[in-house]
């Protein structure tokens, strides 16, 4: 515990209570979500635990209402590789709740094998970028009513190896399935930047995030990463030290200057000159906007 602390730098350290506020988070029945969502919690938001295995949510609910002693932590159904399921989310989430001050794009897959969503996209581009772009376009409007409002998108510092390939955006040409999450992760930061820019003047800011190296159940499909994960045990982050960038960003007062920043361990950080280059960002939203049959603007 203690090499744990002197390694875990950044730690949310705002006071900002948060009683009236509504914030959802993606997935929040585990991991670096989870403690997300608590943290939220005890700060008095009304939670919606976005999740895609609703009876996974039920326990974690009850286990922050217990914990924080609020009891407006509510589940939903989302499954992000099913837009279907997105748009049904969003739906029910419209017609429920007058405001939406906090949007927490959480929840992702890592190198996974070969696999398609709902949509037929490529699991990593579908989950962790398509997904949450569909969900992020469909709770616009509600986060510019409930301005001021943000966003945060958890990236990583995967991001560096992750390029876009227009041509196979789809992994149909070629497939790592390392490579694919580190793609889906650059494709966080410039949904980011590029949302940042289009949002100016709005009221909502938007901010990327990597949360460090974090023990949690990302490595499920990966007998490499859980064997470094275990090796490195006493390195890596737990899930409530790796939620301290994403509540860094979701409440620190005056921050909204540094929207479409990227940040780890609580300051801005650097990213790689792809995640920096605004013509792949407009292009990628164009494409992401044309594959979910978006409007382009
Ligand atoms: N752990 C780390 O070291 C790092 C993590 N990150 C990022 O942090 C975020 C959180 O990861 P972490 O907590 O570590 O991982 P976990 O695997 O512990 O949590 C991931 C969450 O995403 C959910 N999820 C997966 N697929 C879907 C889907 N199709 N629809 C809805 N929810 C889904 C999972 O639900 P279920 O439990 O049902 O599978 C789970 O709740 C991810 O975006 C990850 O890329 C970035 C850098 C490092
Ligand atoms: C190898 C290695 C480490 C372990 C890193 C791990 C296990 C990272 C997991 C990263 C994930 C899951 C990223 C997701 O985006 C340390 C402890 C940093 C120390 C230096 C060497």
């Amino acid at each position: 515990p203690q090499i744990r602390k002197m390694l875990a730098f950044g730690v949310c350290t705002s006071t900002v209570q948060l009683p009236g506020k509504v914030a959802i988070v993606t997935g929040a029945n585990t991991g670096i979500g989870k403690e997300t969502a608590k943290e939220l919690a005890r700060r008095g938001a009304r939670v919606y635990l976005a999740c895609r295995d609703v009876q996974k949510g039920e326990l974690v609910a009850r286990e922050i209402q217990a914990v924080t002693g609020n009891q407006q932590v509510l589940v939903r159904k989302l499954d992000l590789a099913d837009t279907k399921c997105i748009r049904a989310f969003t739906k029910d989430f419209l017609a429920e709740e007058k405001h939406l001050h906090i949007l927490i794009n959480n929840a992702g897959v890592m190198m996974c094998p070969y696999s398609k969503t709902a949509d037929g996209f490529e699991m990593h581009m579908g989950v962790n970028h398509l997904g949450h772009f569909l969900l992020t376009h469909l709770l616009l409007e509600k986060l510019k009513e409930s301005a001021p409002s943000r966003v945060i998108n958890v990236s990583s510092f995967g991001h560096h190896l992750g390029r876009i390939h227009f041509h196979n955006l789809q992994g149909e040409k070629f497939y790592h399935s390392g490579l694919a999450y580190c793609h889906s992760k650059l494709a966080n930061i410039l949904f980011t930047r590029e949302l940042a820019r289009r949002l100016q003047g709005s009221g909502i800011t938007t901010y990327s995030v990597h949360p460090g190296s974090v023990i949690s159940e990302l490595t499920r499909h990966s007998s490499f990463m859980r064997f470094m994960s275990w090796l490195f045990y006493y390195f890596l982050k737990t899930p409530q030290q790796g939620a301290q960038t994403s509540l860094y960003c979701a409440l620190t007062e005056g921050l909204e200057v540094l929207s479409g920043n990227h940040f780890s361990d609580c300051r801005v950080t650097w990213v790689s000159a792809q995640a920096r280059n605004e013509t792949v960002a407009r292009r990628l939203w164009d494409v992401s906007c044309d594959l979910l049959g978006l409007p382009v603007d």
